[in-house]
């Protein structure tokens, strides 16, 4: 914060020096690396699962790749199974289930409880998410829900928080979809994929391995066959 010229008058008091910008770096480095990896993961592993959906998924892929050898932002605009897959992922395998910690700024009440100015509060957007009074089948990957359905996950729709809300909700939550659905479009466009050692995809151990991002217990191990 050194060397900085004094604010003008009436401009904020708030300043932004080599500190603030290399927490900020430090910031997107730890807030971005971990969770897109641990999505790709996890929705790799829901598509082994489920043969049927990873097929509807290639389908799509492909028939809008149309032999090209990547596929690109734009094509992501016309994939709306894909983008459906990807955001039942974000429901069923949350990355950051409880949020970051947040402090009510004022006394509050929320659902009848009173909350006083400087509590902190824990979200558990996994629970949420999984909550059977407003999800169907809570518990089952079914992209299909989201194919007529308004509910995204933004930070408008309660029942679906995996980017949180609010002005401290993840500011590279666009970011992070864009790069999320490009890589999947691209892995499942390219390659065929299969357990090894043959193992069966019901038996793929799904268990979650508690932390503030949550990743698969076991790493996802995968033969990539290319299609083309
Ligand atoms: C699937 C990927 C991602 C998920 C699920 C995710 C989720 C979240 C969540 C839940 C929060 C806290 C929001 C809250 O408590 O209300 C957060 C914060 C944050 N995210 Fe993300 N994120 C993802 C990817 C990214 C990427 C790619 C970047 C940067 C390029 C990023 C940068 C950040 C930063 C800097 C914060 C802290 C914001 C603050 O403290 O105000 N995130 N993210």
């Amino acid at each position: 914060q050194r060397n900085l010229p004094p604010s003008p008058p009436g401009a904020s008091t708030f300043t932004f020096g080599r500190d603030t910008i290399k927490a900020i770096v430090s910031d997107v480095f730890s807030g971005g690396t971990d969770t897109t990896s641990a999505s790709i993961e996890w929705t790799l592993s829901e598509l082994i699962r489920h043969p049927n959906i990873m097929k509807k998924v290639q389908k799509e892929v492909t028939e809008l790749g149309k032999g090209r050898s990547m596929i690109t932002e734009d094509d992501i605009e016309h994939m709306p199974y894909l983008k459906a897959v990807f955001k039942e992922t974000m429901r069923l395998h949350t990355p950051l289930p409880l949020l970051v910690p947040h402090e009510a700024m004022d006394d509050v009440k929320v659902m009848g409880y009173d909350l006083k100015k400087g509590t902190q509060l824990m979200i558990n957007a996994w629970a949420i998410a999984r909550d059977p009074s407003i999800w169907e089948d809570a518990d089952m990957f079914k992209p299909e829900r989201f194919l007529n359905s308004s509910v995204d996950f933004k930070g408008f729709h309660y029942e679906l928080l995996p980017f949180g809300s609010g002005r401290r909700g993840c500011p590279g939550v666009q970011f992070a979809v864009s790069i999320n659905e490009l890589v999947l479009a691209n892995l499942v466009y390219k390659y065929d994929f299969a357990l090894p050692n043959g193992v069966r995809a019901e038996e793929l151990d799904m268990t979650e391995l508690a932390g503030l991002v949550v990743r698969k217990k076991d790493p996802l191990m995968l033969v990539a066959t290319a299609r083309f």
